[in-house]
């Protein structure tokens, strides 16, 4: 049974907030979306394995800790850029497989656009990253992508997710751990999630 994390770092909940209300601006609300995946990065990647490293302080020998794992960052465009861009600076060793997905206004069913993953994908971790999880389409079919490419361990990490789009993520892909900074109420009857925010890619990227 797959777990479900939702955020309760009051800085996650303020934020939110301001990201929700209709008067913030793009630049406001890319600066939101990225103190928010931070948060959520360091809740995601909490369980990562660990090595020793030899450091010479100036001082003495010692040993230090490094991160044992190769982590994917693969966010779903458009509005998943902001995610990952965050999380970079985190951890600037990870790699970027970008995944362009839109979701068509008729069907609501996911339209596979762009796939940089590379040939032979050696990640041990790859973190999918988009704000809205909303019908779940999106997020099932970016999760098939890396499957078939063989990455055997896949986090889904995402803002606003409606319950329908977390059942739906959670029966198909149910060895996935969702790291969510809230859980919100339902879809309405044109597959937005209520009360939301939008279109997470246009307010982001000032484009309507
Ligand atoms: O859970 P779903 O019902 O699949 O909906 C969620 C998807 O919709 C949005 O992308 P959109 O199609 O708006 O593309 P964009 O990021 O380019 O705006 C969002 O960023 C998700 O990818
Ligand atoms: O509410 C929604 C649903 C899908 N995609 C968005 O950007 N917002
Ligand atoms: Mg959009």
């Amino acid at each position: 049974m797959a777990v479900v994390h939702v955020s309760a770092h009051p800085l996650v909940r303020h934020k939110v907030a301001r990201l929700r209300a209709a008067d913030t601006k793009p630049p406001e609300f890319r600066d939101l979306v990225a103190a928010i995946s931070r948060v959520l990065f360091l809740e995601a990647t909490a369980d990562l394995p660990l090595r020793p490293v030899p450091v010479r302080t100036p001082l003495a020998d010692t040993t230090g800790e490094e991160i044992a794992a190769r982590v994917g960052l693969v966010p779903v465009l458009r509005a998943g850029l902001g995610m990952a861009d965050a999380m970079l600076q985190a951890l600037p060793e990870a790699s970027v497989w970008h995944l362009g997905l839109y979701r068509d206004h008729a069907t609501l069913k996911p339209v596979t656009y762009y796939n940089k993953l590379p040939a032979q994908p050696d990640m041990d971790v790859a973190l999918v990253l988009d704000p809205m999880l909303a019908t779940g389409g999106s997020a099932v079919a970016a999760i098939d992508i890396l499957k078939k490419a063989g990455i055997a361990r896949v986090v889904f990490v995402g803002l606003i997710a409606a319950p329908e789009g977390i059942a739906a993520l959670v029966a198909a892909h149910p060895d996935v751990p969702l790291y969510l900074a809230v859980r919100d109420e339902k879809l309405n009857d044109i597959g937005y999630i209520l009360p939301g925010l939008g279109d997470a890619g246009d307010r982001q990227f000032g484009t309507r």
